[in-house]
């Protein structure tokens, strides 16, 4: 790094050292401005939709057996202290501002946060076992219609296809920048013993506070990747196992994120749902003795893709010369096969002579994906109408969500191996492994923010190959992105986005990287931002038109075209009914109305 880029950072670290008011606490109460007749929502609240699919959770016992209940789980949430806080609602308008029916509010979190959530209920609600693919895109389909208006998403759902869904979702959703968590019970909610208020309290302050951009389960204090799950038990409360992949989190005295586990998109592009899911896959088991014309029958029209379950580490007979040709002529004819394992944890490999024989006949290597995974995972990638075939069989053997483990491509360079990082361990008298990486841990997004601060991409690349995480905030929770979008560094930001950072950061002021961006007007890293699908809240939005009248009354075109670009609607009207456009009218700036007219 060059001598003036250190000096930078010395500056920028002073700057950064300066303390700060704490604004959670101000903001705890209810700021006095008002929109449409309403008070504006305290600012620590964060808002998350919960689609309640049915399962077990919401189940009852009838004529013996558990089945679904409607219109019961809001009610009986209502009732429950630790999950919905009735005073604050009261004393907040919360029903008034978000209606009576479905929204609920959490007791204040240890971060200090309130989460709201508002439960969408299906009709009819479902046993999993029930569930289709139509299923996984009604959800994807409803996540997408809700995506800007919350912070994440909770799918309540029965336990038995979860890691079916959680798979199908894991694919569906396109550059997904906000957290998707799936869970359920075994018990349901209504009974006095019950997993059902747990999961739901843990995937509620997960999916509010953190921005983990990945569709996952919760389950029983843990947080996983959704398609690296499967079903284990039927009867424990610890009812799923992530058998190749540790745990993005765990709710124990804290919630602790495993970051360096969490998927980062790399994207500049806009989360979409891709709804297309081809039906015509399935799953076959080997077993000793399966005859040839079994296999034959399963691979007959119109079946487009095979997850073909194997011994140990992908094996198969290779003394079976029918069953062998049977699938050769399958995978020459079109059909998609991929190996899987039968085992849990492992995966597939091409080291023994009967792993061999399914490479030679045109099975794709699996890697450690679960069985749900590949199958959802064909799915989606044969529901790509405009790819050709040999396009489909790249996308299946690439990692797409995290969903098989990458090959190691040479050991990392280690961050806590850098000199400088030693030698502030060594002044500080630090020698164990935990201490170190806290080091590294409190110094790194220190040092990636003043890189991005004097936009240099080349410090920041060594940083990101020693391993450090380019999306964590610093001690203000402002993270490199925060810093290149209030700086105006478009390409620093094209690099943050293509490495993981997310648009959704917030810092402790609430601030995102695009209110940045707008409030030191660098229109193209608005531009950008706004392609990769960052906005602004809707309630702000909504009570946008007070500030745009005020930029309109001092002639501020540049700051009324900078809201535009990040999406405000110029015709919102300010608090005195007028809009931009009359205010300018009125003062009789022919100009200016053109300008905005063209914005509009
Ligand atoms: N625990 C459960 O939720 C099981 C239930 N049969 C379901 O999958 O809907």
């Amino acid at each position: 790094m060059a001598d003036s880029s250190l000096d930078n950072m010395t500056s920028l670290a002073r700057a950064l050292s300066q303390p700060k008011q704490d604004l959670t606490k101000v903001c705890g109460v209810m700021p006095p401005r008002t929109v449409e007749g309403l008070p504006c929502r305290p600012c620590n609240e964060v808002r998350v939709f919960v689609i309640n699919t049915g399962g077990t959770i919401g189940m009852v016992i009838h004529d013996d057996v558990l089945a679904p209940k409607a219109n019961a789980l809001v009610q009986s949430l209502r009732k429950l202290p630790i999950l919905h806080d009735k005073l604050y609602a009261q004393n907040t308008c919360l029903y008034d501002y978000y209606g009576r029916n479905n929204t609920l509010v959490l007791p204040l979190s240890k971060a200090n946060n309130r989460i709201v959530y508002t439960i969408l209920e299906y009709k009819p609600l479902l046993d999993s076992s029930n569930m289709t693919p139509d299923d996984w895109v009604r959800i994807g389909k409803d996540i997408k219609d809700n995506y800007e208006s919350y912070n994440g998403f909770v799918i309540l759902h029965g336990t038995d296809t979860m890691a079916y869904t959680a798979s199908a979702l894991s694919f569906m959703c396109e550059h997904l920048g906000k957290p998707v968590i799936l869970t359920g019970s075994q018990v349901p909610i209504y009974e006095l013993r019950n997993d059902g208020r747990d999961n739901l309290l843990g995937a509620l302050l997960i999916a509010g506070q953190f921005v983990i951009p990945e569709v996952c389960l919760y389950f029983y204090n843990k947080l996983y990747r959704g398609n690296r799950v499967t079903k284990v038990d039927a009867a424990s409360f610890n009812a799923f196992s992530s058998p190749n992949l540790a745990p993005l989190a765990t709710t124990e005295l804290d919630i602790t994120i495993n970051w360096d586990t969490v998927w980062k998109p790399k994207t500049t592009a806009r989360f979409q749902v891709s709804t297309e899911l081809n039906q015509n896959v399935g799953l076959l088991r080997l077993f000793p003795g399966i005859t040839a014309d079994t296999v034959k029958a399963f691979l007959q029209p119109p079946m487009e893709g095979v997850v073909l379950e194997t011994y140990g580490s992908g094996n198969a007979p290779d003394n079976r010369p029918d069953l062998l040709a049977e699938l050769r002529k399958a995978t020459d004819s079109g059909i998609i096969m991929i190996n899987c394992t039968q085992c849990l944890r492992g995966t597939v490999s091409a080291s023994y002579a009967t792993g061999k024989v399914l490479m030679d006949a045109g099975l794709i290597p699996g890697g450690d994906m679960t069985p749900e995974a590949a199958l959802s995972k064909l799915s989606y990638v044969l529901g790509k109408k405009d790819f050709d075939l040999n396009s489909k069989k790249t996308m299946i053997s690439e990692n797409l969500r995290g969903e098989m483990s990458a090959e190691l491509d040479g050991a990392k360079l280690c961050l806590s191996d850098s000199r400088f990082i030693q030698a502030i361990a060594q002044s500080l008298s630090i020698s164990c492994k935990e201490e170190l990486k806290a080091i590294c841990d409190a110094v790194t997004p220190t040092l990636a923010c003043a890189a991005a601060k004097i936009g240099d991409i080349q410090a920041l690349e060594a940083l990101n190959k020693m391993g450090s995480n380019l999306w964590l905030g610093d001690y203000d929770g402002s993270t490199p992105l925060h810093v290149a979008a209030s700086e105006g560094h478009l390409d620093m930001v094209q690099y943050l986005l293509s490495h993981g950072a997310t648009v959704y950061a917030k810092d402790r002021y609430g601030d995102t990287p695009l209110s940045k961006a707008v409030r030191f007007r660098h229109k193209d890293v608005v531009k950008l931002l706004r392609k990769t699908g960052a906005h602004f809240s809707r309630d702000k939005l909504d009570g946008i038109g007070t500030e745009l009248c005020s930029l309109a009354a001092s002639g501020d075109m540049e700051g009324l075209e900078i809201w535009s670009l990040a999406g405000a609607d110029l015709n919102k009207p300010g608090y005195d009914g007028k809009t931009a456009i009359q205010v300018v009218q009125a003062a009789g700036k022919t100009e200016a109305v053109e300008f905005l007219t063209q914005l509009m």
